[in-house]
């Protein structure tokens, strides 16, 4: 079966756990377009629900099919967040932000009660760490944040969009970098980078996940933290 369809299957399990008046936090993503376009039917046909989106692409798409979008100001609180992830491992830990929206990601994840993950079988991993990891940086700083992660061995790379910088919805820049063969453990990691002014935030999302549903051909596994 198909990544595409394993997306749907994935998504299509998650939005069983949304129930009617539920704050809910839309992710952002391929894997999250087919949960949204599922929560559309579910509105269509009746249900009530506000949503909160983690991107101004997720905000558009979700008022297009009837949604109501809310600020995270107003929900104060969220029920359930379902979003996508670029891997996932064994441990729950996750890496996120392929699509540039892990600032606005994280904050929903945060504010949370419950957090699903949904994602097609390629990016369950045993360790995280083949896909590029994200970090989102304030441009004032982004060419002496990428000299210091030289200095780390952590081989950044601005991302582009053409010739032109990446900018995320919060107008800042994407660096990604290679964390494959860091000895530094990931909880240390994430602290360190954290430390480095310009750094706003990184794509490790190493406790926010309480449920993975990862689709497997036709079938969607469901793990539970
Ligand atoms: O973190 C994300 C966006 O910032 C996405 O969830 C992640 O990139 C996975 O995307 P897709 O479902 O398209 O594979």
């Amino acid at each position: 079966m198909s990544a595409v369809n394993e997306k749907k299957v994935a998504a299509l399990e998650a939005v069983k756990y949304i129930k009617s008046g539920m704050t809910v936090g839309l992710g952002t993503g391929s894997t999250a377009f087919f949960m949204i376009e599922a929560i559309g039917e579910m509105v269509q046909k009746g249900l009530k629900l506000t949503a909160v989106a983690t991107s101004d692409e997720t905000e558009k798409l979700a008022k297009k099919l009837g949604i109501q979008v809310i600020t995270l100001a107003e929900a104060k609180r969220l029920d359930v967040t379902i979003d996508g992830a670029d891997e996932v491992d064994e441990d729950f830990q996750l890496i996120k932000g392929g699509g540039g929206a892990l600032l606005r990601e994280k904050i929903v994840a945060h504010n949370s009660d419950m957090n699903i993950i949904i994602a097609d079988s390629s990016k369950s991993v045993a360790k995280l760490g083949k896909f590029k990891l994200p970090i989102e940086t304030i441009p004032f700083a982004t060419q002496l944040i990428i000299k210091e992660l030289e200095g780390m061995k952590l081989a950044p790379v601005q991302r582009m969009r053409g010739t032109d910088d990446y900018k995320t919805d919060e107008n800042n820049d994407i660096i990604d970098i290679d964390i494959w063969d860091t000895d530094i453990k990931l909880t240390d990691l994430e602290q360190l980078l954290k430390t480095i002014p310009g750094i706003v935030e990184t794509g490790l999302f190493l406790t926010t996940t309480d449920l993975v549903i990862i689709g497997k051909g036709e079938e969607a596994v469901i793990k539970k933290r």
